[in-house]
């Protein structure tokens, strides 16, 4: 269980996360949805601790991720896998060094250093790709993909953390609408066939009712909704965007995310 409990970060005088509290049952596919500057990167970003925390905790299980330091807060991050809107890959390096990158938290530092993987690690990272259509192009440049690969890639590297859960801050962001389904089928199909839970910064809010369970929305730091998708009427989604609300709720929802097996992703 992920307790995120009276959560404030401030920035100078500014609160980008104002007193949030909630809690996240394991398994679940959590959207955080609301509009440009609501604290939606910020929520998780502190919640893996890359973003300073000013006041309140984040508590997962037993472990108050709030409190923790050096090693212990490095086997948090790993524990706690960030997917971001732009990759984050090492773009000089090839895909399969990428999500080799995965497993850093697991390995010496001069192995890695030295490019030595042990074979099991590498066995890991060939199955994360080969889940996701990807493992013919293990041997190719990063920065040679397209966007939808590069994410693709990126989920793979987050998945062999082995993380209990995935934050991911706007993965589809700069994707265009076919390689959006195949980045939110891929990050649905590790929520459901792993349990992984999924914690997702999403502008759509159609695609958010498509995939999350629940939903939590955010107006200038604040937790403002707290619910599933069907509870989102027209008039909090015109609250949380400031919008009319057939300007955020399109008529037409994304047809509904079936949970597709592995495999089933269409190189792009
Ligand atoms: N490092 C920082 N330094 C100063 N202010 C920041 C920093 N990071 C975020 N902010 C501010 O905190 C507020 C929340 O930003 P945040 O990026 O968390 O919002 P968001 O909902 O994710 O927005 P977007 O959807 O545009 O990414 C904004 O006003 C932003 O300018």
């Amino acid at each position: 269980m992920l307790v995120v409990d009276g959560l404030t970060c401030r920035f100078g005088t500014k609160a980008a996360v104002d007193n949030a509290s909630f809690a996240i049952a394991p398994g679940s596919f959590v959207g955080v949805i609301g509009r440009s500057g609501a604290g939606k990167s910020t929520l998780l970003r502190s919640i893996n601790r890359l973003s300073p925390v000013s006041s309140g905790r984040v508590l997962f299980n037993d472990l108050d991720v709030t409190a923790l330091r050096g090693r212990d807060l490095r086997q948090w991050r790993a524990r706690s896998a960030m997917i971001f809107q732009q990759f984050n890959l090492v773009g000089r390096l090839d895909v399969l060094t990428n999500v080799l990158m995965g497993r850093l938290a697991e390995i010496p530092s001069w192995r890695s250093l030295a490019q030595l993987w042990p074979a099991e690690d590498v066995a890991i990272a060939m199955s994360a790709l080969e889940q996701f259509d990807m493992a013919s192009l293990a041997a190719q440049r990063a920065d040679q993909l397209s966007g939808g690969q590069q994410q693709r890639v990126a989920i793979a590297r987050a998945l062999v953390q082995q993380p209990d859960i995935i934050l991911a801050d706007e993965p589809i962001a700069s994707l265009d609408p076919r390689n959006t389904k195949i980045v939110m089928d891929a990050l649905l199909r590790i929520n459901k066939h792993f349990g992984i839970t999924v914690v997702c910064n999403l502008h759509s809010l159609d695609l958010a009712r498509s995939y999350c369970d629940r939903l939590i929305g955010m107006a200038t730091g604040r937790v403002v909704f707290d619910d599933v998708p069907a509870a989102l009427t027209g008039q909090i989604a015109r609250e949380l965007y400031d919008l009319e609300a057939d300007e955020v709720m399109d008529a037409r929802p994304v047809p509904p995310a079936a949970v597709p097996a592995f495999g089933e992703a269409a190189v792009a």
